[in-house]
């Protein structure tokens, strides 16, 4: 499956591009994508008893014009309402030119009980905020109820950000061409896409790999090929060992989960690292997990060069006080190598608590450092970042400035990694919203980690099979129930 995410304007680049190299022009492609779109119509919805076109005066409304011509010759009844004329000369002005239907303004357009309405007013190309006649189309199909059918984008999104701009159409389903755009994942308009269906218009592999794209669909394809797989040889230890840091008495759940999901990821060893008063209350806990005592840096530091862990846990469950934070640093850099961590929960407030603790380039101290934010303490860190409206660029500026593979989470996760790289993940689900699963995840990224996965590579592989294990339970989930349904998901991907 294709998991580029094209921004518009590498895809507009691949679009100049396809035109220029041939054999098909612009107008060409516009039949295409119309007819991509006409055909999903009359499949999906072959009871339409009328089907009306709203056309908007760019190339999102030359795609239209197609649609609704195309349906008139297969015998719909159909109706085009246009946003004003196309511009003269374009091939949004052609397809109007080949359409049959006769355009009615915009504001005369009324949904009919039964029909269905295609969504052709903007694409790529939305300016700015919806209003007017395309608006008020908008408020009647909704109050209405009246199923559609959107080119490219349910007008309104945009393409780049998945944000609303002024209002938009909640569509059934989402005709989008060559591939998705981020603008398709990301919320708000993930959910007024409904379902999309990206289709084929001749614009060939090599056009879109000229593109460059760095934003991808988390999925297998973006990471299986350094998927971790036991050896012949293996043991324990050259498995991945990970150490995971507990709370205090009244806090120890929440290492735990991410202890065991860290061993059902696949880490051949799994150390909880305990502070004493908290050592009975594990223990108590614990079965193939180890359990060792620190209750101090040195502690710790003995343990590591010791035991020589392969990755470390640092947040769920600990205390967010700046003390957290400095321990961390103090941690790292005394660490006899540099070492793989991911740091989550307390431990990111307890960063932003103390400023400038995050300022510069964190990640350059460990080998492989993920942060794995919610909205909250992504707001708490990057506070001059919240402005951004894109959550991928958001996410992007934050790996950037702190080097480090950033997983923002929410029901539209994105990964970024410090190279540029980023990945929006897809299969989340909302079961998820459940206390200690942001834990586990930590767990099963770290446990990766341990066997060698690079930083971008585990996180995007920890929040796909996290999501797909928690998909698969369904309701009633809570954190415990995900790393049992880790093997499961496992099994599938290494069969
Ligand atoms: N390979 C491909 O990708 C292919 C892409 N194709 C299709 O092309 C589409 C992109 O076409 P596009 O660039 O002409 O932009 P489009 O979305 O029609 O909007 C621009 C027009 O809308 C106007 N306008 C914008 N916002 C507005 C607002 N809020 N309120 C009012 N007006 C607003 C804007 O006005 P202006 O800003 O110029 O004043 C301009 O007139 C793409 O989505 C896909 O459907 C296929 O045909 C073939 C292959
Ligand atoms: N509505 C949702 N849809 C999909 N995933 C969600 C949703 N809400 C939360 N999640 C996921 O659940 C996890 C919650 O993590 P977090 O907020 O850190 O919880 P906790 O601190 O309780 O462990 C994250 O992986 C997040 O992406
Ligand atoms: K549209």
């Amino acid at each position: 499956m294709p998991f580029e995410l094209l921004l518009p304007d590498e895809m507009a680049a691949c679009d100049r591009r396809a035109i220029a190299t041939g054999p098909f022009d612009g107008y060409q492609f516009m039949q295409r994508a119309g007819a991509a779109v006409a055909a999903i119509v009359l499949e999906r919805f072959p009871a339409a008893s009328r089907v009306d076109v709203l056309c908007g005066p760019g190339n999102n409304g030359g795609d239209g014009y197609v649609v609704a011509e195309l349906l008139r010759r297969s015998g719909v009844d159909v109706a085009v309402y246009a946003e004003g004329p196309p511009r003269d000369g374009s091939d949004a002005a052609l397809a109007a030119a080949d359409c049959k239907v006769w355009p009615q303004p915009l504001a005369a357009f009324a949904p009919s009980a039964g029909g269905l309405v295609v969504d052709a007013v903007y694409g790529a190309g939305l300016a700015r905020p919806v209003g007017g006649a395309a608006r008020r189309a908008m408020e009647s199909v909704r109050t209405a109820g009246v199923p559609v059918v959107a080119v490219d984008l349910p007008s309104g999104v945009s393409g780049a950000t998945g944000e609303i701009l002024g209002e938009t159409f909640q569509a059934a389903v989402t005709v989008t061409f060559v591939r998705k755009k981020p603008g398709h994942l990301l919320q708000p308009g993930r959910t007024a896409c409904g379902e999309v269906v990206v289709a084929d218009i001749g614009i060939g592999e090599d056009i879109v790999a000229a593109a460059g794209a760095t934003c991808f669909e988390n999925g297998p394809e973006l990471w299986k090929s350094r998927f971790p797989r036991p050896a012949v040889d293996s043991h324990k230890y050259s498995r991945g060992h990970v150490a995971v840091f507990s709370g205090a008495a009244s806090a120890t759940g929440a290492a735990r989960l991410s202890a065991l999901a860290a061993a059902r990821a696949g880490a051949g060893a799994v150390t909880l690292l305990s502070p004493s008063e908290a050592l009975a209350a594990n223990a108590a806990h614990l079965t193939s997990i180890m359990l060792r005592k620190a209750d101090t840096r040195e502690e710790a530091l003995a343990f590591f060069a010791d035991r020589r862990p392969a990755a470390f846990v640092y947040g769920p469950g600990l205390d967010a006080s700046a003390e957290t934070g400095r321990l961390l640093f103090e941690l790292i850099d005394r660490l006899p190598r540099p070492l793989p961590a991911v740091v989550d929960a307390s431990a990111l407030t307890s960063l932003a608590a103390e400023p400038g603790l995050l300022a510069g380039p964190f990640g350059g101290r460990a080998a492989d450092l993920v942060i794995t934010p919610h909205e909250g303490e992504f707001g708490r860190l990057f506070p001059d970042l919240r402005k951004i409206p894109s959550k991928l660029e958001r996410a992007r500026r934050a790996a950037d400035r702190v080097e480090a593979t950033v997983v923002y989470k929410g029901p539209d996760t994105v990964i970024a990694a410090p190279d540029g790289r980023a990945a929006i993940n897809a299969n989340g689900t909302p079961w998820l919203a459940t206390a200690g699963s942001g834990d586990v995840l930590s767990g099963i990224v770290a446990g990766f980690l341990a066997q060698g996965m690079p930083g971008f590579e585990a996180a995007c592989a920890g929040v796909w099979i996290h999501a797909e294990a928690a998909r698969r339970f369904g309701p009633g989930l809570i954190a415990e129930d995900i790393p049992g349904e880790l093997p499961a998901v496992l099994r599938d991907l290494l069969d």
